[in-house]
């Protein structure tokens, strides 16, 4: 059984495709209602509310994987999740036009003062000339973030017949001329709008970005949006600004602590306010549910989801055509570490052939993971692999070479440990399967699966024999033996494969063979 809590309110139609698998157990609680079973989640689907943090995270030890209803994952420790090996997803254009009109509405709102209109007339008054507005038309707006929701923004700003600036540090002049925006710097934004509203993610570049010093770079009368994050707009830094009437108004949004409380901006009539509705619509909602429902069901088939935060996203079509590599290359891992059981400091993986030319970077992973797992007692994944690799000083990189071997596709993996150097290599054959055909220095050719028996030694007649013996004696029987040396007489491996792994007592008694130097279990 599959689990999944829901601790925000997130749409029951869109979470409808999940309510249909019998193997899913949903659960809609708040995590402070959940504590008690916390610990069997396999997934958790938030929205802004929750806040997934390192401690929680530690009171859910099966958890697997977060689905965000919604854009920004600020109220989710990523970090802490990689570090744990979880997916974190999110669903990343659900709610952007909801988000837009909720910013042009916050818009139109500011500047015609209708929350203070609507409060005066329903107290009885009817003071028009209390309320006189100033139209949208021919205004500049400064738009800070040009992504999915400013540019929605400034298609909806040229419809009313504004002029749009733009500053984004990452966008391209291409993106820029194709959505017919001219470039500019922040303080240009800064110094010619009459309106500006924001919409970046709150990182550490643009927590406090409109802040005293920026602030004090605008306009005089100038009006300023935030329906992105709280913080992006300095909330302390405004107050000098409304009470000198540089700023003319204030439409938020978001607040740098949710709910806000008794907050002193409050205290002026020209900041108006919404509690973080830019997604609560009915179409956004659903949107967003059904986009993380969708994302979790394919993890739960074992398929690449498309919207994660920690992962390289993949199409279905390239996973697909991945997918034989992605499992090599994990076996692999796991032999090279198993047969490696020293410390090591590199691994240098060489893709040679068709895989070259498909998405390594995934590929990779699944290696490293597989590398990393019978060393990491936690759970090992192409999530965490490459912190748990950094954490413990190994190093990795991705070469390319024209040399496969006569096969169609080669993988080669080197492992730098201490005093040695070993080199696996395998081959993924359409119909056939997957083959290791270079070991530690010698040619050989066995299916990297199940109880694997790795014994080397001097070449001598005789000596396949005595293994077979003893392993008969002890009733282990071998389905499949593969031979290799380097010349004759001299060193020469046996690569087994075995119906049930043997135990300490048994290896150590092979490894008093005469003539035999080496013996290793290896469990794929
Ligand atoms: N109020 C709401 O309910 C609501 C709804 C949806 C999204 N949001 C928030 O709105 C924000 C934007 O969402 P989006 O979907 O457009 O995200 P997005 O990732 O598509 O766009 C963000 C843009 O900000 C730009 N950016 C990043 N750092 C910047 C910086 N230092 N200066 C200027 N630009 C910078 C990025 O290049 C990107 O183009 C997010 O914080 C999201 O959480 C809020
Ligand atoms: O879930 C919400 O209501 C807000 C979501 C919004 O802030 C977002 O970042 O997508």
């Amino acid at each position: 059984m599959f689990r999944i809590l829901v601790s925000d309110a997130i749409s029951e139609e869109g979470l409808a495709p999940l309510r249909k698998s019998e193997q899913i157990e949903i659960v809609q609680k708040k995590v402070t209602e959940a504590e008690d079973r916390l610990h069997e989640f396999d997934a958790l689907l938030v929205r802004s509310a929750t806040k997934v943090t390192e401690e929680l995270l530690s009171k859910m030890p099966n958890l697997k994987i977060i689905g965000r209803a919604g854009v920004g994952v600020d109220n989710i420790d990523v970090e802490a999740a990689t570090k744990r090996g979880i997916v974190v997803i999110n669903a990343p254009n659900g709610n952007t036009v909801s988000a837009a009109e909720h910013t042009f509405a916050m818009m139109a709102a500011l500047v015609r003062h209708i929350p203070q209109a609507h409060v005066s007339v329903k107290s009885r008054e009817w003071n028009r000339s209390a309320f006189v507005g100033t139209e949208l038309q021919g205004k500049h707006l400064g738009i800070i973030g040009f992504g999915r929701i400013g540019s929605e923004v400034a298609k909806r700003a040229r419809a009313f017949g504004m002029i749009v600036h733009v500053y984004d540090p990452f966008l391209t002049k291409e993106r820029a001329e194709k959505l017919g925006v001219s470039i500019h710097t922040l303080d240009e934004v800064l110094a010619c709008s009459d309106i500006i509203t924001v919409h970046t993610p709150l990182t550490k570049e643009t927590k406090g970005l409109l802040g005293e010093k920026n602030l004090a770079k605008t306009k005089k009368g100038v009006y300023l949006i935030n329906c992105a994050r709280g913080g992006i707009i300095d909330e302390k830094a405004l107050i000098p600004f409304l009470q000198s009437g540089h700023v003319a108004g204030v439409a938020l949004d978001v607040f740098e602590q949710e709910p806000p409380g008794d907050h002193p901006l409050f205290a002026f009539d020209n900041v108006i306010v919404t509690p973080h509705l830019g997604a609560s619509t009915v179409e956004a909602q659903l949107n967003v549910a059904t986009q993380v429902a969708e994302e979790v069901l394919q993890f739960l088939e074992g398929k690449p989801v498309t919207s994660s935060i920690n992962l390289p996203t993949l199409s279905k079509d390239v996973y697909e055509k991945i997918q034989a590599f992605y499992n090599l290359a994990k076996k692999m891992g796991m032999i090279a570490s198993q047969y490696m059981n020293i410390p090591v400091q590199e691994l240098s993986v060489t893709y040679a052939g068709t895989v070259a030319d498909l998405e390594t970077t995934y590929i990779t992973r699944s290696l490293l993971a597989g590398f990393l797992r019978p060393r990491v007692a936690s759970t090992v994944n192409e999530v965490n692999a490459a912190m748990i690799a950094k954490e413990r000083g190994i190093t990795y990189g991705e070469k390319f070479s024209d040399e496969t071997h006569g096969y169609a596709n080669c993988i080669s993996l080197t492992v730098q440990g201490e005093n040695k150097t070993f080199t696996i290599k395998g081959t993924h054959i359409p119909n056939y399967g997957d083959r290791i055909v270079h070991f530690d220095g010698f040619t050989i050719d066995f299916a990297p699966e199940g109880h694997l028996l790795y014994i080397q030694h001097q070449d001598r007649p005789g000596m396949i024999g005595k293994v077979g013996n003893i392993l008969g004696e002890h009733q282990v029987n071998i389905a499949t033996m593969q031979v290799g040396r380097q010349q004759a007489g001299g060193k020469a491996i046996m690569m087994l494969s075995l119906d049930k792994p043997i135990d300490d007592a048994l290896l150590q008694k092979l490894t008093e063979i005469e003539d035999i130097e080496t013996a290793k279990r290896v469990e794929v």
